[in-house]
């Protein structure tokens, strides 16, 4: 019998420790006999890589901003993320449409109502059921401290538009998660990402292990060192 795909984002205000654990996750699903694509927003195609380097480098204003990230979003669920989910994959991505709602919405202040009319724009008609708006199956959140943070990122690569924000950016960003969490409570699990890894790394296996999504040995083992 087939198994359904399972659409899994991650997200987090940067320097959280997302990109940190998806990489084990994979492992971990790949060991139970799934097929994984792992990929990230902005980016995940050629064409939305072209975008992600325009956002995270080029000056803009909001509106350009959110435009360019909804067409990365909409080539990218063309391309990947939608087929892979036909074919029954777990996608696991870096990033996606609460980041939008978090950063540009809150961060920057931008109307929340345009991004949600772009955001329907974007994600609807690209799956089998032409009216479904492509969502998340579940969104794991990585709820840290703007201020810790900060600290992991001194010097750990220079910073980009983004990274380069005050941290009161961050505590918008931040706050903006923490309402999109309270908002569909179902679809979020929020991790206590102020942890060491190996304890966050538990955390996180713990979320699939209750799902059913994955056996309970690999709460157990595995993850960043
Ligand atoms: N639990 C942890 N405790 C301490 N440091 C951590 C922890 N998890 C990750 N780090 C370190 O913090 C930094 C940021 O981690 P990582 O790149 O995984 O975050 P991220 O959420 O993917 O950030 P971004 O979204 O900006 O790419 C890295 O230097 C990483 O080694
Ligand atoms: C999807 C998305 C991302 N961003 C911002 C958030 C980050 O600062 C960068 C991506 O960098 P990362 O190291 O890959 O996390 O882009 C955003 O502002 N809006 C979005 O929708």
């Amino acid at each position: 019998m087939s198994r359904p795909g399972l659409f899994i984002t991650f997200e987090g205000i940067d320097g959280a420790g997302k990109s940190s654990h998806i990489e084990g996750l994979a492992a971990a699903f790949r060991t139970q006999g799934r097929t994984v694509t792992v990929s990230r927003e902005p980016g995940g195609t050629p064409l939305a890589e072209k975008l992600r380097e325009m956002v995270l480098n080029d000056p803009m204003d909001a509106l350009t901003e959110s435009l360019l990230i909804f067409a990365a979003r909409r080539d990218h669920l063309r391309n990947v993320i939608e087929p892979a989910l036909a074919r029954g994959e777990v996608v696991l991505c870096d990033r996606f449409t609460d980041a939008t709602f978090a950063y540009q919405g809150a961060g920057r202040g931008f109307d929340l109502g345009v991004l949600s009319t772009l955001e329907r724009l974007a994600q609807t008609g690209l799956a089998p059921e032409a009216s479904l708006m492509r969502e998340p199956d579940l969104t794991v959140w990585f709820d840290l401290a703007p201020e810790v943070a900060a600290e992991r990122l001194v010097g750990a690569r220079v910073p980009d538009r983004f990274e380069a924000q005050p941290v009161e950016f961050f505590r918008r960003v931040a706050q903006g998660y923490a309402d999109r969490a309270a908002a569909a409570p179902q679809r979020f699990a929020r991790l206590d990402a102020a942890q060491d890894r190996h304890r966050v790394w538990q955390q996180l296996t713990s979320v699939f292990v209750r799902k059913g999504w994955l056996a309970i040995m690999v709460a157990t083992q595995g993850g960043p060192q």
